[in-house]
């Protein structure tokens, strides 16, 4: 296929690259890699420009593939660095800048000097090192809801590093190749076309990143509480439901604690609303600290909270509960030179057999808290039929 031809195609799918990430970052205030994978975009153009040239001027200098490699070399580590900023790495810009300057002045060895070929052995191995380090980390993506969404750009860069590998290899067992610089042959075109295909994917599926990262980010804020960073009702509705079905089918007990900070008003009328916050906060603290990592931890709004507890009978429930009353009431909140007492008052309950919902759980927890408030507050009260069981236990 003709040279000139490819070299145009490539230069208008590095430009759609570099386009479609520039306009993305601005869609999306600044998402971090983004501009980054503008540059790839960029410097994969440069390159083709540098080509480009050569062929419509005729002139082989070997400064023009020096400075084109150089290039089309940096593209690929930009994506990598594109990447490592979206994975909140540094992007490595010297290393980039090192392998730059490498490439360039490699060209000038008598080695590459000699054939075109020799050329493509040399820095196979440095574009593969390239395209295998951004494998690398992305292979090592926890697994998770993002997690397939780095897939298309991990085949992507692994079918780029076999193909360079397959060329390289055949050229190595096969000397009397001859290519010509910036040729028509076979084995050129081979390797124009995986680029065009190249900067037609790496765009998409680098857009595909950022998009799923945003996706996961907003879904994360619409069920999290920015305060405490605890779940909101949203997210309480989502889990027990699941919870729920679960005992359903025979699954572990689940229960709520459901506590409210006592006389909170009484520590915003005196200390002011953002102490009050910082209260909120110090309370939420510490009842993750007496909890277990595991429990779902809900800001159901103001200063009530419920913890939505599974596995437990009765009498471990009280004892959870009563372990986060007792950290709170012996961990007073020091606020410049104040010290504030804080206490909560509890209530407990657990799914019954005869319950269609777990909100009549949640319902009798509450019952059980505003129990704890009418009998003096910084209490523990389980729900009657808790209690029953607790006196059994
Ligand atoms: N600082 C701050 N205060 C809040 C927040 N949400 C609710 N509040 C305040 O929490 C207080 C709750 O007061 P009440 O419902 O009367 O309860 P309380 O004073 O804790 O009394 P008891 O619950 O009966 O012990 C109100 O003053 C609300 O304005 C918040 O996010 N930050």
């Amino acid at each position: 296929m003709d040279a000139l031809t490819l070299i145009v195609a490539s230069g208008m799918a590095a430009t759609i690259m570099a386009a479609a990430m520039a306009m993305l970052y601005r869609a999306s205030s600044g998402a971090a890699g983004l501009l980054d994978w503008s540059l790839a975009g960029l410097l994969f153009l440069a390159s083709n420009i540098v080509a480009f040239g050569a062929v419509v001027s005729g002139r082989h200098e070997i400064l023009i593939p020096a400075v084109g490699n150089a290039l089309y070399v940096a593209g690929h580590f930009a994506i990598g660095a594109g990447l490592r900023r979206h994975l909140g790495l540094p992007p490595r810009y010297g290393v980039l800048a090192g392998i730059a300057v490498l490439v360039a002045a490699l060209h000038w060895l008598p080695f590459a000097q000699q054939a075109v070929a020799n050329r493509l052995m040399l820095f196979t191995p440095i574009i593969v090192a390239i395209n295998f380090s951004v494998v690398r980390l992305l292979w090592r993506m926890p697994a998770g809801p993002a997690r397939a969404a780095y897939m298309p750009l991990l085949c992507l860069e692994v079918l780029f590093m076999a193909q360079m590998l397959v060329r390289a290899g055949y050229l190595a067992i096969m000397p009397e190749t001859t290519l010509t610089f910036l040729g028509s042959q076979a084995l050129q075109t081979v390797g124009s076309l995986f680029v065009l295909l190249f900067l037609m994917v790496a765009g998409m599926s680098c857009a595909l990143i950022v998009i799923r990262h945003q996706e996961l980010a907003l879904r994360k804020a619409s069920l999290t509480d920015s305060l405490t960073g605890w779940l909101n009702r949203r997210a309480l509705h989502d889990l027990a439901s699941r919870e729920f079905a679960r005992v359903g089918r025979g699954g572990h007990a689940l229960s709520f604690i459901a506590f409210d900070i006592d006389h909170f008003k009484a520590v915003n009328d005196r200390h002011g609303h953002s102490t009050g916050d910082i209260a909120i906060r110090h309370v939420t603290a510490l009842a993750e600290q007496a909890l277990r990592g595991y429990d779902a931890l809900f800001r159901l709004g103001g200063e009530e909270f419920a913890v939505l507890v599974t596995g437990h009978g009765p009498g471990e429930l009280h004892g959870i509960a009563e372990r986060v009353r007792d950290l709170i009431e012996r961990t007073p909140l020091y606020c410049g030179d104040k010290s504030i007492a804080m206490t909560v008052s509890i209530g407990l309950a657990t799914c019954a057999p005869a319950d269609t919902s777990w909100e009549d759980a949640l319902r009798r927890a509450d019952g059980a808290l505003y129990q704890s408030k009418r009998e003096g507050r910084n209490r523990v009260t389980p729900c009657p039929m808790v209690r029953l069981h607790a006196v059994a236990a």
